[in-house]
């Protein structure tokens, strides 16, 4: 071995040993922070400052992500020296859903599937987990209506955001694609493929399943099949990738909200989420959105959705950029309260920093 080789790992040896003594003492620091803070040690908003102000302040030569998805792992294992988080996910194991939590929350959290999205709002509600992460919006395929509606009628509010670039692979443990004789996958991700399905397997007959790992679990047990799923079922279920990134659209995202009993303070760079109802009358629409552009709040997001209720009533989620403590959100909340028939904040979270 060279003599530069030598040095330059002996060198790397005695950094290691430095960046492991300074990782206890944050560690222990840490663990104080969460003995005075008794209780409510999951701090999202403090989170995304440390993450930002980091990947502001990175040298380089590591990319800031690497650098933040670092310092993810790092403030999730302090975090655990508490009680390791219970975060509830609609699951089963091996889910775009799973891939989310742990990009939000890091490795360290008990993490717990659960079979429908109702589920994780109970679980949550009841206790028995701290966290739920819940799947709202596919950049392809839309709003996941039933998220919605149990965000109107639960108490439970948003204090986090995660999105993830959904990355579809099809898997197999067939020698090669000519076996396969039936494609198993979640119907979003059937719907997500079917231009690169139509021009590369016209004829493999595709049968949705409940989930994407359901999928990648049934490929595992017959060589006859494949499935398309990310790289969590994959890897979960010990499956070749045949042909990976098979996505129509590269710029794939999925955004999944975090829910808790309560939301996030103020971070500095927040959204807040609400949901309000209008009359059904000329300008009612404009009434609800002229406290926000008299106020100077950005609206970054408007969905409507049949209200429970009546036939042809219709309520608004919204999402704006600030938090609700901010005072032009604030006093644009306000007002709209005034105008409203309803308005309901969700909550103010932290804009997703990873
Ligand atoms: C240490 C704290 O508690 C938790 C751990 C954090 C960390 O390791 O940096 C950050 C926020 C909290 O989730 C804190 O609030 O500062």
């Amino acid at each position: 071995m060279s003599d530069e080789l030598l040095n330059l790992r002996k060198n790397i040896d005695r950094l290691d040993e430095e960046i492991l003594v300074r990782l206890a003492e944050r560690a222990r620091n840490a663990q104080r922070v969460g003995e005075i803070k008794q209780g409510n040690v999951y701090r999202p908003e403090r989170e995304a400052q440390v993450l930002r102000r980091l990947g502001a302040a990175n040298p380089g030569p590591l990319p800031d992500l690497a650098v933040q998805r670092i310092f993810r792992e790092i403030m999730s294992a302090c975090l655990a020296l508490e009680r390791p988080l219970r975060v509830a996910y609609l699951g089963p194991a091996g889910t775009f859903s799973e891939s989310a939590s742990r990009k939000h929350f890091g490795s360290a959290p008990n993490f717990v599937p659960t079979s429908t999205i109702d589920e994780v709002f109970r679980a949550v509600e009841a206790g028995n987990v701290d966290y739920g992460v819940v799947p709202v919006e596919n950049s392809t395929e839309g709003v996941v209506g039933g998220t919605l509606d149990l965000l109107l009628e639960n108490p439970l509010q948003i204090c986090g955001e995660v999105k993830l670039r959904i990355h579809q692979h099809l898997l197999s443990k067939a020698a090669g694609i000519g076996a396969a004789k039936r494609l198993y996958s979640h119907a979003q991700s059937l719907a997500q493929c079917h231009e690169w399905l139509n021009r590369n397997l016209p004829s493999l007959s595709r049968v949705p399943v409940a989930s994407n790992a359901e999928a990648a679990r049934l490929a595992s047990e017959d060589a006859e099949s494949c499935a398309i799923a990310g790289e969590a079922a994959a890897e979960l279920y010990g499956l070749d990738v045949l042909a990976a990134n098979i996505e129509d659209d590269p710029n794939n995202t999925t955004c999944f909200l975090v829910i808790a009993h309560h939301d996030a303070d103020r971070s500095g760079q927040d959204k807040t989420s609400l949901v309000c109802s209008a009359p059904n009358r000329p300008g009612a629409m404009h009434a609800l959105l002229e406290p926000l552009a008299k106020h100077g709040v950005s609206m970054s997001k408007l969905q409507s959705r049949p209200a429970r209720g009546g036939l042809w009533e219709y309520v608004f989620y919204m999402d704006i950029e600030g938090h609700r403590e901010d005072p032009e959100v604030a006093a644009a909340l306000k007002e709209l309260n005034e105008r409203a028939g309803f308005v309901k904040v969700l909550g103010s979270y932290p804009v997703a920093v990873i």
